[in-house]
């Protein structure tokens, strides 16, 4: 069986028009009454769990310091050079969006803050420790408290949609098969999908998918969470959701999130900061609001060229 995409945008549309959510909604407030206090609990579980380790992240000087950081990283592939003593950071609990046109390295740099690469120089910080010598045992345990969703979901295709939600949670090993059952109900509901539990990953369409993937890895009470392009191929409705629902993980589960995007209005929605990637530099860094202020000629012509993909 497919769900077709129109059958889910109906469905979200529905969903949207009966409930209007902002960032203060709860973000149980879809989750049916039978699951809510298991979700409920869960939620609280992580937020506290945040809280507790973003006081922990400390600079240097022992000051709480910036959850994740770039600190001068250059990398190239062969002779070509796709980061050049790039610099940033995102502090616990924030939100950044990495912008730039495509092939300047954002999924690079998405790759090298999960360990999957390393950089040829500079040190890249996580949860105020650089990974850049971790071997695969402590990256693994860095993957727990940072997940990443990747653009096609990055799900398990031979089990349900409910399985790879549950995935998580059995790994930790002390829930209980029902309440590994209500809380996987529960973050399908929150992240719109509700009831396709028992569906394969390849009915699903692409959004379905991203939805699902967030589900997954909100299901490992991440302390953060990257997103790779994550309005591409879904329809603006959709787009407005995913945002609504990455400002109210940010507000009540003080989530640190990355956020890869093309999307102008859904960066300027989303993120406290900004980091401009341009011909292997960090060409701006800084708020939506300096960025927009700045008399950058390329930073002007990148914003300008994305208002005449988005009018109003
Ligand atoms: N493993 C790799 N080996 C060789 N080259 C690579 C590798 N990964 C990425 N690149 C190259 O690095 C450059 C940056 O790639 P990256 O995927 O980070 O771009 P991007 O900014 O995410 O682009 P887009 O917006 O199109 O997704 C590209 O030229 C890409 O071909």
């Amino acid at each position: 069986m497919s769900v077709p995409d129109e059958q889910y945008e109906q469905k979200q549309a529905d969903s949207h028009t009966s409930h209007e959510t902002d960032e203060h909604t709860p973000l149980t407030a879809e989750v049916s009454a039978d699951v809510a206090p298991a979700v409920e609990e869960f939620m609280e579980q992580a937020a506290a769990q945040n809280e507790a380790a973003n006081e922990a992240v400390q600079d240097v000087n022992h000051h709480q310091g910036p959850y994740i950081s770039f600190d001068h990283v250059c990398k190239a592939f062969g002779d070509f050079v796709v980061l050049n003593d790039v610099s940033f950071f995102v502090n616990p609990g924030e939100t950044l969006c990495i912008l730039g046109r495509s092939g300047v390295g954002k999924s690079v740099s998405l790759q090298m803050l999960m360990g999957f690469l390393k950089p040829d120089q500079g040190k890249v910080l996580v949860a105020g420790e650089d990974i850049t010598r971790f071997d695969e045992k402590k990256l693994q345990d860095i993957r727990r408290k940072v997940t990443m969703v990747f653009q096609n979901g990055a799900l398990f295709d031979s089990i349900t949609v409910g399985e790879n939600v549950a995935f998580p949670l059995r790994e930790r090993k002390d829930l209980a098969e029902e309440q590994i059952f209500q809380v996987v109900k529960g973050l399908l509901e929150m992240v719109g999908v509700a009831g396709m539990e028992g569906l394969l990953p390849s009915d699903l369409s692409t959004g379905m998918k991203r939805s699902v993937a967030i589900a997954r890895a909100l299901a490992s009470q991440p302390e953060a969470v990257l997103y790779d392009e994550p309005t591409t191929m879904v329809d603006p409705l959709m787009a407005h959701l995913l945002g609504d629902l990455i400002q109210r993980l940010k507000q009540q589960l003080h989530l640190t999130s990355i956020v890869v995007t093309h999307d102008m209005r859904f960066a300027k929605k989303l993120a406290d900061r900004v980091v401009f990637l341009h011909e292997g530099k960090a060409r701006f860094f800084g708020t939506m609001e300096e960025m927009e202020r700045s008399d950058d000629p390329i930073l002007s012509e990148f914003l300008s060229l994305d208002s005449l993909v988005l009018p109003g």
